[in-house]
């Protein structure tokens, strides 16, 4: 299997490079975000419970998002790989992915981190706020998503450094350009795949 974390802030881009990387290479997308906005916009009791912290920019509790990555693995047995996509957010997660991956024989690959500076993070965040509907698509709200982010999430990129399993690549440029530099450090797990 091929695990790919597409790490990053928010507004980094990881939703628009996760579309065109699982088009490309076939991997299941698991966003966390777009698995608790559908539970919100399905009203069930995880998303009522989910949505207090979102709107304020705050972290869902690891409980609750770990419990939805194990369903959803174990939704897709047959894949042959996973893109994470917003998860993991905090060492207690990534441990916890790291167990759920190892009972299932397979690890994480790569992490894929995407490199944006503050400025224009928030812009399209505020740009994308005019027209997402998200109630966190705003500047008050981004500025406390940086800070969870740099104090919760950073260290995870910190915990896969620890395996080499890191590579940043630049965040700004055209999408065109920055799926080109992700899907080249891709390829080379499924070439590998075919030599074995
Ligand atoms: N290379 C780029 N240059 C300029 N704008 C971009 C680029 N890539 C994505 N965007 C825009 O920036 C906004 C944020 O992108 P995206 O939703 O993919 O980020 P994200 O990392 O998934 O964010 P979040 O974690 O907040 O959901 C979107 O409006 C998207 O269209
Ligand atoms: N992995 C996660 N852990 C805790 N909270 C999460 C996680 N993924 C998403 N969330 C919550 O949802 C919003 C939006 O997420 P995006 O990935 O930016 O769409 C995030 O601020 C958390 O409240």
């Amino acid at each position: 299997m091929v695990n790919i974390i597409l790490f990053g802030p928010p507004g980094s881009g990881k939703g628009t490079q996760s579309d065109k990387i699982v088009a490309r290479f076939g991997l299941v997308h698991l966003s966390t975000g777009n698995l608790l906005r559908q539970e919100i916009a399905d009203k069930t009791p995880l998303g009522l419970e989910a949505q207090s912290f979102m709107d304020k920019g705050q972290l869902v509790p690891d409980e609750v998002v770990i419990g939805m990555i194990d369903t959803c693995l174990e939704k897709n047995s047959e894949a042959k790989g996973f893109l994470f996509d917003g998860f993991p957010r905090t060492v207690a997660q990534a441990e916890a992915l790291d167990k759920l991956l190892s009972l299932r024989k397979t690890a994480i690959s790569k992490v894929l981190a995407l490199d944006v500076s503050e400025t224009e993070l928030v812009r399209r965040i505020v740009e994308r706020g005019k027209i997402s509907g998200r109630p966190d698509d705003n500047e008050e709200t981004v500025m406390k998503r940086l800070q969870v982010y740099r104090n919760e999430t950073e260290p995870v990129a910190a915990h896969y450094a620890q395996l080499q399993k890191v590579e940043h690549i630049p965040g700004e440029g055209s999408e065109a350009e920055i799926f080109e530099a992700l899907s080249g450090r891709i390829a080379p797990f499924f070439l590998a795949k075919v030599e074995e």
